[in-house]
C-alpha cells in the first residue's frame, strides 16, 4: 500500500452559507480524481455542507474537537459530534491554534486519541516558526511535535500529518522544495520508526499552496498532498490543485 493522496482545504474562519456555492466545482472535481479530497469548514457549515454534496466523494472536515467525549466543556465541540455530522477528518494541532488557544503536543495528542475513538481521520499539523528555522532548529522542533502530537493507536488509516511551516502560511512564501523534502524525508523516517505502516501514512505540506506552485510540490518525495487555506476558498482555485494532485 502506498499513501493515499490528499488535497484538504481549511476554510478557517472564511465562509457563510453563500460560500457552499463553491462546492459544486470541487464536489465535480473530486468526483473526476482518483485522489481523496477533503473541505474542512467552520464547524457551523459542516451539516449544510454535507446536505449539498450528499454521499459523493467530497469529504467535510472539522478544524478542531476536544479531547473530551462529552461533558461540560462551553463553545466546544466533541469528536463524536463531528463524526454524527458526517465530518470523517478532523484537523488538529493547527499553528493557529497553538498561538491562539495555547494548544502544546500533549493537549493535541489527547485530541488525536478522541478523534480515533471516534472515528474521524486526524489531519495533526507541525510546523516551525521563522525564528526557529533561523536558528537551525527546524528538524528538532519537527521531530519533537511529532513524537509529542501522534498518540499510540495511530496508523496511516486513521492519521494524516500536515507540515505547515508558520511563515509559509498566508505570507506567500514558500520553502524551497529541498526545504520541504528534508523535513518530509524525516517525518517518513520517523513514522516509519515508530508505526507498523508508517511509510504508508499521508504527509501533506501547507503554506501558500496555489494553483502555480501545486505540481512542483507535488513532485517532492514523501509529499502526498496538500493542506491549503485562501486558496481553499474558491472552486476556480482549488479544482486546479486537485487537478495537480491527481496528475502527480
Ligand atoms: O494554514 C494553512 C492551511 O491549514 C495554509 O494557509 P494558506 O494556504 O492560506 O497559506
Amino acid at each position: 500500500m502506498a499513501p493515499r493522496k490528499l488535497a484538504a482545504g481549511n476554510w478557517k474562519m472564511n465562509g457563510t452559507l453563500a460560500a457552499l456555492d463553491q462546492l459544486d466545482g470541487m464536489a465535480a472535481a473530486a468526483e473526476d480524481a482518483s485522489c481523496d479530497v477533503l473541505i474542512c469548514p467552520p464547524a457551523l457549515l459542516i451539516h449544510p455542507m454535507i446536505a449539498r454534496v450528499g454521499a459523493g466523494d467530497l469529504l467535510i472536515g472539522g478544524q478542531d474537537c476536544h479531547a473530551a467525549a462529552q461533558g461540560a466543556h462551553t463553545g466546544d465541540i466533541a469528536a463524536a459530534q463531528l463524526r454524527d455530522a458526517g465530518a470523517t477528518h478532523v484537523i488538529l494541532g493547527h499553528s493557529e491554534r497553538r498561538a491562539d488557544h495555547g494548544e502544546t503536543d500533549a493537549l493535541v495528542r489527547a485530541k488525536a486519541q478522541a478523534a480515533h475513538q471516534a472515528g474521524l481521520v486526524a489531519v495533526i499539523c507541525l510546523g516551525e516558526t521563522e525564528a526557529q528555522r533561523d536558528a537551525g532548529a527546524t528538524l528538532d522542533v519537527i521531530a519533537t511535535q511529532l513524537a509529542g502530537s501522534v498518540p499510540d493507536g495511530a496508523t496511516a488509516a486513521n492519521t494524516v500529518i500536515a507540515y505547515e511551516p508558520v511563515w509559509a502560511i498566508g505570507t506567500g512564501r514558500t520553502p524551497t522544495t529541498d526545504q520541504i523534502a528534508e523535513v518530509h524525508a524525516l517525518l517518513r523516517d520517523r513514522l516509519t520508526a515508530r508505526l507498523e505502516d508508517g511509510a504508508d501514512v499521508a504527509l501533506l505540506y501547507g503554506g501558500s499552496v496555489k494553483p502555480t506552485n501545486a505540481a512542483e510540490i507535488f513532485a517532492i518525495a514523501h509529499v502526498n498532498g496538500a493542506l491549503v487555506g485562501g486558496a481553499s476558498l474558491k472552486a476556480a482555485d482549488f479544482v486546479p490543485i486537485i487537478t495537480a494532485l491527481d496528475a502527480a
